[in-house]
């Protein structure tokens, strides 16, 4: 790996990475060999987490063509040097902006959207002028070694590398020392990642998770919230960072939330053989501690060999519950009710901001209240999920659910830094500027007040 390393931080500084066309080019080669494998992305998804193919292209496939669209789209304009104003104590100078890669970047990626976390990131890498070397989860070793088939066939090693593995390839590869380091995973994990940048002061980006709770309050429209609530927590089988962690409905309304939240699981997942499964034994025996809690008033039943838990709804859950100590990460879905929508904000905010929230409301100044009171990393109102698909919204966490964000020109700005240059004149000197000018300190406060 140190020789690899070596290799991109040599093949770096030739400066081939840096053109547009270098980088519109790699961009257009990478989508074709997607296209090229999709059936056989899609048949690796299916086969290690039960994808459905219409889950493998929305959430994951779909979303890449789309990033290398939007971006290619507009790349030109986020690598143009920015001019900006320069204030008159700098007369005869211009102000410039250079937006520069970082260098050889490192992308540790998880199991839960195998395809789609690995190349999200890589594609704002590749925009922004760097190499990367990705390591893909081992938790799902078939997409691990698709991807470095994919990406082995495009890019030479020394540019972009696949570098397969676990826990400990991912801790080796963390000693060395990377221009940026763009981790998604576990917040646990994320702290690791964060340690090790630090030995060499590396930037990194944290894309992590946390209990992103969804709020219905009396106002909302209840079928909606039910049917959007479902789709998004159980899309997965709930193994989704920004899933609905838990359900935080205003006592007035549960029970019809309840009842249309049964209707939807049944109308949406009701069918196993579609329906996406855990990616561990090891992870299935974790959720399953889980049905303990609370009352189970919908699903409850599990394979654990099938690795599949039947979507389940939880409720009577209070918060000393051990589900509400953790991110769930599965398909269940702990409900909890609240008085005022005061208490809804104040339950929220004593816990870790979450890397996402969702509002079910029809009524604006809650809304309003909602969004200006409530800590996250981004959301929904009225809906789930689909915030993280809009390449113009940043994607990214806050506190504990994670550092900076992505997608979009986010993306290239998550691999990119901002140069600034002043241009000064040689055609004349101002006097002003140095210790021996008569009554200098008059002159500057007349200038900088
Ligand atoms: N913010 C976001 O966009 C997303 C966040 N997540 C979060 O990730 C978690 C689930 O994904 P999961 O893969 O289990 O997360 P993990 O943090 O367990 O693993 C993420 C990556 O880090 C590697 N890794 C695991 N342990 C270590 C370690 N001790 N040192 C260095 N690297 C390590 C893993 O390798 P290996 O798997 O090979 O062990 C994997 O490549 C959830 O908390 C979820 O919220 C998930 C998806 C998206
Ligand atoms: C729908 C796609 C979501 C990908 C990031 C996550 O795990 O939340």
């Amino acid at each position: 790996m140190n020789e690899l390393l070596k290799k991109q931080k040599r093949y770096f500084h030739t400066g081939e990475t840096l053109s547009l066309d270098f980088r519109l080019k790699q961009l257009t080669r990478l989508k074709e060999a997607i296209q090229k494998y999709e059936q056989t992305i899609t048949d690796t998804l299916k086969k290690e987490l039960h994808k459905s193919s219409f889950e493998a292209y929305t959430t994951e496939i779909g979303i890449v063509y789309e990033e290398i669209r939007f971006i290619t789209k507009r790349l030109s304009d986020w690598m143009k040097p920015q001019r900006v104003p320069t204030p008159l104590t700098h007369f005869g100078s211009k102000s410039y902006i250079y937006p520069e890669p970082y260098g050889v970047t490192l992308i540790i990626s998880p199991w839960n959207y195998p395809f789609q976390l690995a190349m999200s990131p890589l594609i704002g890498a590749i925009a922004a002028g760097n190499c990367a070397v990705v390591k893909p989860s081992e938790y799902t070793p078939e997409m691990s070694t698709l991807l470095k088939t994919i990406i082995s066939e495009v890019f030479p090693e020394e540019y972009v590398a696949v570098v397969e593995g676990g826990v400990d390839v991912s801790q080796q590869l963390l000693d060395l020392r990377f221009d940026h380091i763009f981790f998604t995973g576990s917040v646990s994990v994320g702290k690791i990642v964060m340690a090790a940048a630090a030995k060499h002061l590396t930037p990194v980006t944290l894309e992590l998770g946390g209990k992103s709770p969804a709020i219905v309050d009396a106002s909302a429209h209840i079928d909606l919230a039910a049917k959007r609530i479902v789709w998004g927590k159980f899309l997965n089988a709930g193994q989704t960072c920004i899933a609905p962690d838990y359900v935080f409905v205003h006592a007035s309304v549960k029970s019809l939330l309840i009842e249309r939240m049964k209707q939807y699981i049944e109308q949406l997942y009701g069918h196993k053989d579609t329906y996406s499964r855990i990616v561990t034994v090891r992870h299935a025996e974790r959720l399953v501690r889980f049905l303990t809690n609370g009352i189970v008033v919908h699903g409850g039943t599990y394979d654990i060999e099938q690795r599949w838990i039947e979507p389940t709804l939880l409720d009577d859950v209070t918060w000393d519950d051990n589900i509400m100590q953790e991110e769930i990460f599965g398909p269940i879905l702990p409900i909890l009710t609240f008085g005022t929508v005061d208490e809804a904000i104040q339950m929220i905010n004593d816990y870790e901001k979450p890397l996402a929230l969702y509002l079910f409301s029809e009524d604006r100044d809650v809304q309003q209240q909602v969004l200006q009171q409530a800590r996250f990393g981004g959301g929904c109102i009225n809906d789930t999920v689909v915030h993280v698909a809009n390449p113009h919204l940043p994607f990214g966490g806050v506190g504990q659910s994670g550092i900076g964000t992505y997608h979009g020109k986010a993306s290239f700005d998550a691999f990119t830094h901002y140069k600034s240059v002043l241009k000064q004149t040689t055609k004349f000197d101002i006097p002003l500027r140095y210790p021996n000018f008569p009554n200098a300190l008059k002159w500057v406060r007349k200038l900088l007040k």
